[in-house]
C-alpha cells in the first residue's frame, strides 16, 4: 500500500522562495452490520447475523456489500529433509492451494499462546518468510450455503505491511504487486459456474465437505522429502518486497554506549539497505555524529530532565535545539508534544512534511516508559527508524526479519534497552510480543501512524488497523496515552479514528491542509501529452531540477518516461511492476539529482524526503482529494515556491469510476465466503485451520484484503467470533525413500497423522500442516519442529549411540576402555523397539553461528554472482559438498569451499538465505 501522509511544512521557509514570491497564492463496523458504503474492504454488511448472539439457523444469510482497494504481497519461502524427510522444492504443485490463512477455534477468547507462538515460531523457524493468517473460532454461526461452498481449507492472505503500492497496472488492477492472483480472469470463469443462492437451515455446520481426496501411494523409502507450500518455494525478493532483517539506530546516548561488535544480524541490517543506500547511510551518518560528539550528552540529559520537571515552552524549546539543532517548533508542534507529555491522547492532523515524527520523538526523550510506533508499511517504518535522532535507541519489528534477529529484539525490549519501536498493526497477533507488556515492560506512549488507516473512510483502510483501538491497547499494552497523527483526513474519518482510539474532541491539533508555498493549476486537457510536454519546456518550470509526474496506470508511467527522454529530458519510470531494486535505484537518482523527472504511479513518494521537489504534475485525476493534497504534498518541502499542476480529461475520470466500481465485492461472494469460514470442516474451536488465499480468492472473486477485513471484523467486532493468528504458510509436501511410509507410521505418530491427513501425488504426501497439527494434538510449532527434526534423526541417533558410549558410559557389564558391547547391544535394541528418543539430548559440538558467516557468504556471493544460488546450494559450497550443478572439481577452488563445516547446516542455510535475499530483485531459485 502507499503510504499517505507526504504532504509538506509549509510553514517554516526561511528559504526565499524558487519563483515570484508574488505567484505564491500561495464505527466501528461489526462484520454484520446494517450499509454503509465506503471503497475499501467492506463497504455494507446488511445481514442477518446478529452482533450479540450466533445467529441461530433460522436467521438470513449474510448480506453484505462490499469494495476494496487491495494492497497485499505475498512472501515465498523455501523449506527443507528423515529416516527422514528433506526439503523438496521442486514437485508440482499446480493444483494445490498455495499460501494459507489460518483458522483456529480456540477454548478462550484470547490469542492463545500455543496458537500465536505456533506460528510465530515457524515463520521464524526454518520456513521462514511463509506468509500467513490465521484466525480461530470463538463461537458458532449459522448462515446459508450452496452446496459448492467448498474450498480447500487453506486460505491465505498477503502481508500487507511491506512493500505493496497501490498502483494501477493496464488492466486497472490497484496494485498487489506480488500477488500472482489473476483474478479478472478467474473471476469471470468462477461467475459463469456459480449457481443460485439456496437456503440450508444451520449449513455453516456441515455442508462444506473438504476437497482433498487421500490416495494412498506406495511409498518408496527410507528418505522422506518435505516441502512446505511448494508454490513459494522461489526464493526471491522479486515483486519488489524489501526485506528487512534489522537494525536499530544508535545506542542511546552513544558517547557512552560501547560500540558492540556487529552481530549477523546488525551486518544484515546494512547490507540490506546498502543496497538502496537509503537507510545505512544515514545511519552511517548518526554514528559519525555521535562518534565525534556533536552531541552533548551531558546537556541533552540535564534538558530532559528539565523537561521531565516542568515541560515549560522554554524547556522544550531548549531540548529541541539540542537534540534536533532547530531553534523553534512550528506549527502544532509545542501543543502537541505539551498534550502527549501530560498523557493526554492526540489527534495530530498536519500536512505531510509537517513534522509531525518530532512529536513523539521529543516526548520518548521526555516519558519514562517504551513510545510505541504503529506504522503501516516496512518501508514507512524504515524512514521513521532513520530519522532518529541519534540519542533516541530505537528498532523495527517486522515478520521478514530472520528469527535471530527478532528474538535479539526482543530480548533488547525486554531489557528496557530500546526506547522507540517501530512494528506494524499485525504485530499485535503476536503472542510472545503481546507477552512482554504483560509483564514488567511499560509503555508510555502509543502513536499510531497513518492513523486514517483505522477508517473504513479514508482513503487507505487497512483492516490490521482495526486492532487498533483504545480498549485493545490498553488491555494489552496497558498504555494510558495514544497519539494518532495524519496528513490527509475527512472529518469522518477523523471522527472514526478518534472514536476508535478514544481521543477527546478537545485533543484535536489541526492545521490546514496544503502549505502555502504550493501554487497549485488545472487543465482540463484534450491532449495531455502534447499540454505536458507544453508545460515541462514551459518559462515556469524551465528552471526547477525536481519534478514528479504522477500518473494512474504503469504502462502510462512507461510511455510518458520514454517520451520525457526522446525530448531530451532525463526520467524514469516507478510503480510497483518495476523491481525492488531498480525502484530503490531510481528514488536514489532522483534525490541526488541524476534525474530530473521521476514519472510514478501512487507508489512512489512514501518516506520520501526530498526538500527541492520544485513541481508535482499530475497527469491524471487522482483518485481522491486526500491522494491530491497527499502527492501535492510531495513538492516544496524545502518551503520554497513550487508548483503543483493537475491535468485531467473526462476520459480518464470515466475509466476510473468504472475501475472503482468494478472494484467491489458482491454480498453472496462475502456470504459464500462466510460459509466456508463457518463450516464444520474448518475445525471445531479450539483448533487451528486455514484457508488457502489463492484459490479462496478466485473462488470466492474477492481480493485478499478484503477476505482479511472480513475476517478482522468477525474477531474484532462487538461479538468475537475466531482468533485471527499470525501468518503462515501451511501446506506441506513429503517424500519417503526407501522405507515404505506405513512402516515409518509404525514408528511415528506424527507419519501416522500425516499419512491420514495427506493427499497424495506421484508418490509425494501433500498435506495441511494445521490439519495434521489438530489431528495430534500437537502446536504447528511442534510439527514442523518435528518434521526438521526427521531429517536428521536417523544420523543422530548413531551419533548419540557412539557419543553415549565413548564419553557417558558408566563402564558397566563389561564395558571398559573401548569396549562397549553392552551399552551399544542396549542403545540398538532400543533403538529398534522405537525408544531410541533417550539418546537424543546429547548435545553435539555443531556450531550454529559464526559472527563471520554472513560476511563470507555476501564475499561468495558478490565473486560469484553470476551464478544462480539457493541457500542449499551455498550452504553445501560451505560445507564442501559437491552436487550436480556444483561440482567440487568447479567449486572446490573458492576458498570458502568447507570453511563452514562446523556451522550446523540449517544454520548456514538460514545465513545463506539472509544473504540471498539481499540480492533484490536477483533471480534465485
Ligand atoms: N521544528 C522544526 N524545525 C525545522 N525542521 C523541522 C522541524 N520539525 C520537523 N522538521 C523537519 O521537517 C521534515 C519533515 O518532518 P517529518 O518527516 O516529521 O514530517 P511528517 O509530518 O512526519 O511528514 P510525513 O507526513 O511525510 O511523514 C524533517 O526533515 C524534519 O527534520
Amino acid at each position: 500500500m502507499e503510504s499517505d501522509s507526504d504532504s509538506d511544512g509549509s510553514h517554516i521557509s526561511a528559504t526565499p522562495p524558487r519563483g515570484d514570491p508574488k505567484a505564491s497564492q500561495a464505527h466501528h463496523l461489526s462484520p454484520l452490520k446494517k450499509s454503509t458504503i465506503n471503497r475499501h474492504g467492506i463497504s455494507s454488511c446488511t445481514n442477518s447475523i446478529s452482533r450479540q448472539k450466533p445467529v441461530s439457523s433460522r436467521q438470513k444469510p449474510l448480506k453484505t456489500k462490499a469494495k476494496t482497494k487491495t494492497k497485499a504481497e505475498t512472501k515465498t519461502k523455501e523449506p527443507d529433509d528423515d529416516p527422514p524427510p528433506r526439503v523438496f522444492p521442486s514437485a508440482d504443485f499446480s493444483t494445490l492451494p498455495g499460501v494459507p490463512i489460518q483458522i483456529r477455534r480456540p477454548s478462550d477468547r484470547d490469542l492463545g499462546p500455543s496458537a500465536s507462538n505456533s506460528t510465530e515460531t515457524l515463520r521464524q523457524g526454518h520456513f521462514a518468510n511463509w506468509a500467513t493468517f490465521s484466525f480461530s473460532k470463538v463461537r458458532r454461526v449459522n448462515i446459508e450455503t450452496t452446496e459448492e461452498d467448498e474450498v480447500q481449507p487453506s486460505l491465505s492472505i498477503s502481508r500487507p505491511e511491506t512493500g505493496n503500492n497501490g498502483d494501477r497496472n493496464e488492466r486497472g488492477e490497484s496494485s498487489a504487486e506480488a500477488v500472482p492472483l489473476d483474478i479478472n480472469n478467474e473471476s469471470a470463469h468462477l461467475s459463469n459456474s456459480t449457481k443460485p443462492l439456496r437456503k440450508h437451515p444451520n449449513s455453516i455446520g456441515g455442508n462444506v465437505p473438504l476437497p482433498l481426496k487421500r490416495r494412498k501411494c506406495g511409498g518408496e523409502g527410507n528418505f522422506v522429502r518435505l516441502n512446505i507450500n511448494g508454490r513459494g518455494r522461489k526464493f526471491t525478493s522479486k515483486g519488489g518486497k524489501r526485506r528487512i532483517s534489522n537494525y536499530s539506530t544508535n545506542r542511546r546516548y552513544c558517547s557512552r554506549s560501547k560500540r558492540k561488535p556487529r552481530k549477523e544480524g546488525e551486518a544484515e541490517v546494512d547490507g540490506l539497505y546498502d543496497e538502496g543506500g537509503l537507510v545505512s547511510e544515514t545511519l552511517r551518518q548518526k554514528q559519525e555524529q555521535c562518534k565525534h560528539g556533536r552531541f552533548s550528552y551531558e546537556l541533552i540529559e540535564q534538558a530532559v530532565s528539565d523537561a521531565r520537571d516542568e515541560p515549560s515552552d522554554e524547556n522544550l524549546r531548549k531540548l529541541l535545539k539540542l537534540t534536533h539543532g532547530y531553534d523553534s517548533f512550528r506549527e502544532g508542534q509545542l501543543e502537541a508534544i505539551k498534550q502527549v507529555i501530560a498523557g493526554q491522547s492526540t489527534m495530530l492532523v498536519l500536512p505531510t512534511g509537517a513534522g509531525k515524527s518530532l512529536c513523539y520523538q521529543l516526548p520518548a526523550l521526555i516519558l519514562p516508559g517504551l513510545t510505541l510506533v504503529v506504522s503501516p508499511l516496512v518501508a514507512l517504518m524504515v524512514d521513521q527508524l532513520k530519522q532518529l535522532p541519534s540519542m533516541v535507541q530505537g528498532a523495527l519489528l517486522c515478520s521478514s526479519q530472520s528469527s535471530e534477529v527478532t528474538s535479539e529484539t526482543l530480548q533488547q525490549l525486554r531489557e528496557g534497552r530500546i526506547k522507540v519501536l517501530f512494528v506494524s498493526p499485525e504485530r499485535f497477533l503476536n503472542a510472545e510480543f503481546v507477552s512482554i507488556f504483560g509483564t514488567t515492560l511499560l509503555v508510555s506512549l502509543v502513536v499510531v501512524d497513518e492513523a486514517h488507516c483505522i477508517s473504513e473512510w479514508s482513503h487507505n483502510f487497512r483492516p490490521s488497523y482495526l486492532r487498533l483501538r483504545a480498549s485493545l491497547l490498553q488491555a494489552k499494552l496497558s498504555v494510558k496515552c495514544i497519539l494518532a497523527m495524519t496528513a490527509t483526513a475527512t472529518c469522518k474519518t477523523l471522527h472514526a479514528v478518534m472514536s476508535a482510539l478514544e481521543i477527546p474532541p478537545t485533543s484535536l491539533i489541526q492545521t490546514s491542509q496544503i502549505r502555502e508555498n504550493l501554487q497549485l493549476s488545472i487543465t482540463l486537457s484534450g491532449n495531455r501529452m502534447k499540454d505536458l510536454m507544453m508545460l515541462i519546456k514551459s518559462a515556469l518550470l524551465a528552471e526547477v531540477r525536481s519534478i514528479i509526474i504522477y500518473c494512474k496506470f504503469q504502462s502510462e508511467t512507461d510511455l510518458l518516461s520514454k517520451h520525457l527522454c526522446d525530448n531530451n529530458i532525463f526520467a524514469k519510470s516507478y510503480h510497483s511492476g518495476i523491481s525492488a531494486k531498480e525502484r530503490i535505484r531510481t528514488q536514489e537518482m532522483f534525490c541526488s539529482n541524476k534525474i530530473r523527472v521521476v514519472v510514478a504511479t501512487v507508489a512512489f513518494g512514501m518516506g520520501l524526503d526530498k526538500g527541492d521537489v520544485g513541481a508535482v504534475i499530475h497527469y491524471s485525476l487522482p483518485e481522491s482529494v486526500e491522494e491530491y493534497v497527499q502527492e501535492i504534498g510531495r513538492a516544496g518541502r524545502d518551503g520554497r515556491l513550487s508548483y503543483c499542476h493537475l491535468l485531467f480529461d473526462e476520459t480518464t475520470y470515466f475509466k476510473l469510476r468504472s475501475l472503482l466500481y468494478s472494484d467491489g465485492v458482491d454480498e453472496y461472494a462475502v456470504n459464500r465466503f462466510l460459509s466456508q469460514v463457518f463450516s464444520s470442516n474448518m475445525g471445531s474451536t479450539g483448533k487451528v485451520c486455514s484457508l488457502v488465499k489463492e484459490s479462496a480468492s478466485r473462488k470466492f472473486d474477492m481480493k485478499e484484503e478484503v477476505m482479511l477485513t472480513l475476517l478482522t471484523y468477525l474477531e474484532l467486532g462487538e461479538v468475537q467470533y475466531l482468533n485471527l493468528l499470525p501468518q503462515l504458510n501451511v501446506t506441506c509436501t513429503l517424500y519417503f525413500h526407501k522405507t515404505s511410509p506405513d512402516l515409518l507410521a509404525v514408528k511415528d505418530i506424527l507419519v501416522a497423522a500425516i499419512l491420514k491427513k495427506s493427499e497424495t501425488k506421484q508418490g509425494y504426501y501433500i498435506f495441511d500442516m494445521p490439519t495434521v497439527a489438530n489431528s495430534t494434538g500437537m502446536t504447528i510449532a511442534n510439527l514442523s519442529n518435528h518434521l526438521q527434526k526427521l531429517k536428521v534423526r536417523k544420523l543422530d541417533a548413531m551419533f548419540n549411540a557412539a557419543t553415549f558410549a565413548s564419553k557417558l558410559c558408566p563402564k558397566m557389564d563389561g564395558c571398559s576402555g573401548s569396549l562397549h558391547t553392552a551399552c551399544l547391544q542396549r542403545r540398538i535394541f532400543y533403538y529398534f523397539s522405537k525408544d531410541d528418543d533417550r539418546s537424543s539430548n546429547i548435545a553435539n559440538n555443531m556450531g550454529h553461528g559464526s559472527p563471520f558467516l554472513r560476511a563470507d557468504i555476501k564475499v561468495f556471493l558478490q565473486s560469484s554472482s553470476h551464478e544462480k544460488f539457493t541457500p542449499r546450494a551455498v550452504a553445501r559450497i560451505m560445507h564442501g559438498i559437491a552436487s550436480p550443478a556444483y561440482p567440487s572439481t568447479t567449486w572446490s577452488r573458492t576458498h570458502f569451499w568447507g570453511r563452514y563445516m562446523h556451522i550446523d547446516f540449517p544454520a548456514v542455510m538460514e545465513a545463506a538465505k539472509m544473504e540471498l535475499m539481499n540480492f533484490v530483485g536477483k533471480d534465485v531459485l
